[in-house]
Parts: C-alpha cells; sequence; structure tokens
C-alpha cells in the first residue's frame, strides 16, 4: 500500500566555534559556523521496520563534526563541508551520500588604537558565507557556495522603464529610483571526484568568495541599472570569468522598494520625481528575481 520514497535524517543547527592561535605573532583567529548534517543510505528499515541498527544517531553525526573540526581545518567552508561528508560516506558502507551544510558568520577583528587587535573581534554584519555540499558514493563531492543576507542599497542610478504595460499596469516608469536588496547570491562548482581534488584546489574557494563579493558589490554600484534583472545577468557573467572551476552562478534578488510620498497636500511641499528626499520603505510584498547563469554548452538551457 504504501513504500518510502526518500529518506534522510541528521542533526541541524550544530554550532561550532574554533580558535587558532598563532603563538609566534601572539594573535588568534576564529571562525564560528552553523552545520546541518543529513545522511541517504541503506536506512529505510529504520522507518519501516524500527531497525536503529542502521541509524548512525544524530548525535554521533554531532559528536563527528566537533571530532573533526578538532582535527582538521574548518576553513575554506568547502573544504571542511567536503572533509565532515567525505567521513561519512567512508566510514559507514551502508551511508551513500552525505549533505553538510554550512553557514559561517562574521567575526571581524577588532582596530584598536590604529592596530589589529590580537583576539578582538566583532560582527560587523549578518552577511552570512554558506556552503552546501553533497558527498556521494562513486561519484564525488559537488559544491555550492553562497553569499547570503549581504544588503545593499544605491540612492540614484538605478530606473525602471519600457516594461510591458496593459490594462492590470499601474506602475509609473521611472529614471531614477532607489535600488536595495540583500544579495544571495550563488556559484556552483564543478563536480569534485574526490577529497583529494577538493585538497588540490583549496586556495580557489576564498579566491571565488573574494571575487564574488567584489563583483557583486562593485557592479550593483556603478552599474546605471536599467533593471535587477540585466544588473544581476552582468554580474553572473563576471564571477564565471573569474573563476574558471565554477559551472554556473546564481542570484536570488528581492527588490526592496521604498516608495514615494506625495507630500504636495501639506503647503504644496515638493517631494516627488526628481524633489524626492523622504520616502517610505516597504516591507512586503517586494520583488524577487532569481537567475541562473551557465558557461554556453550543450547542457544549457533556460
Ligand atoms: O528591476 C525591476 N524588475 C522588475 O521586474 C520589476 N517589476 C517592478 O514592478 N519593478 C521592477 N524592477
Amino acid at each position: 500500500m504504501s513504500q518510502l520514497s526518500y529518506a534522510r535524517y541528521g542533526k541541524d543547527n550544530i554550532r561550532l566555534y574554533k580558535r587558532e592561535i598563532d603563538e609566534k605573532a601572539g594573535t588568534q583567529s576564529v571562525v564560528e559556523m552553523t552545520v546541518c548534517t543529513l545522511l541517504e543510505g541503506d536506512i529505510e528499515t529504520s522507518y519501516t521496520k524500527a531497525d536503529n541498527s542502521v541509524v548512525v544517531a544524530t548525535d554521533t553525526q554531532k559528536q563527528t563534526v566537533y571530532i573533526l573540526a578538532k582535527q582538521n581545518p574548518v576553513t575554506p567552508p568547502e573544504l571542511f563541508a567536503s572533509i565532515v561528508g567525505s567521513h561519512f560516506v567512508e566510514t559507514y558502507p551502508h551511508i551513500h551520500a552525505a549533505h553538510v551544510k554550512i553557514i559561517q558568520h562574521r567575526w571581524t577583528r577588532m582596530t584598536i588604537d590604529g592596530k589589529p587587535h590580537p583576539h578582538s573581534f566583532f560582527r560587523d554584519s549578518e552577511e552570512v558565507r554558506v556552503v552546501e555540499s553533497v558527498a556521494r558514493e562513486g561519484e564525488g563531492i559537488s559544491i555550492h557556495s553562497k553569499i547570503e543576507k549581504l544588503l545593499v542599497l544605491k540612492s540614484t542610478g538605478s530606473a525602471f522603464h519600457g516594461f510591458h504595460r496593459d490594462e492590470y499596469t499601474q506602475l509609473g516608469e521611472t529614471w531614477d529610483r532607489i535600488l536595495s536588496t540583500e544579495v544571495e547570491a550563488g556559484w556552483r562548482w564543478k563536480l569534485f571526484k574526490s577529497l583529494a581534488e577538493v585538497k588540490a584546489v583549496i586556495p580557489k574557494f576564498d579566491q571565488a568568495w573574494e571575487a564574488a563579493r567584489e563583483i557583486t558589490l562593485k557592479t550593483f554600484a556603478t552599474d546605471e541599472s536599467p533593471s535587477v534583472q540585466n544588473t544581476m545577468y552582468k554580474m553572473c557573467e563576471q564571477i564565471l570569468a573569474a573563476a574558471p572551476l565554477v559551472e554556473a552562478v546564481d542570484y536570488s534578488l528581492p527588490n526592496k522598494h521604498y516608495f514615494e510620498i506625495d507630500l504636495s497636500w501639506h503647503k504644496g511641499l515638493k517631494n516627488t520625481g526628481k524633489d524626492a528626499t523622504v520616502y517610505a520603505p516597504q516591507s512586503n510584498p517586494n520583488g524577487l528575481i532569481q537567475c541562473t547563469v551557465s558557461r554556453k554548452g550543450p547542457t544549457a538551457k533556460l
């Protein structure tokens, strides 16, 4: 009558902190992350027959993450996710895939009296660096790196006109508007055949993250934006050019609207068009513009 169609299980919200001590320099560095592990494999009987012998307990998964963090570098997060995923697939013959997600939080070193402080940090934004990986037995390790929660705004240099109009259209055209979004930008790496292949390109992960962030900010700031769609496409093209091991780039950008307020009812106050200075930020609804851009080839299609 019924059958288990898909199953995976693991530990979510594993909070992890690691410090690195540089005795010589007298400095410490810190990393804080939130990890999720989810295992797939021959685990059906744990659901259907209450057979817990096939269950690598979620607590075991959590302890494993702590132990591997002690024994290995936790940065870049692409490497640590690959180490954790490979461990589960290689250690347990009946586990065939391990999904590992890492959210790395920001701890930025303080500058005190003009000098980098040896052991004090502050949270300079809610922006996070995210890695979603799958280690699959016999196939390899797929990695999707992301920037999330990077909040940006430009007060001019954005337009939106020439869009389709019909009897449902109320929106006016604009040649000068506020553009604000919370950037979610991702880049999917070519499939790595093994952990050794990941280890062979370790510096590429930080380089790609830095390039993606720099390209996102620079393009957002300098593009005379005709639309969110076109500006995000320009970002994708540049990231693909900067990171040869990346197969596809994706963005998801909410359009955080700021509405003009007509104040002419009050003593003829001018606050629209070129006179607009006071706006009403909106929470919802918001536009949501998404795309994936990949290298041209036989598999590319919309
Ligand atoms: O850049 C934009 N793209 C849209 O698709 C859209 N739709 C809308 O109402 N405003 C905007 N802005």
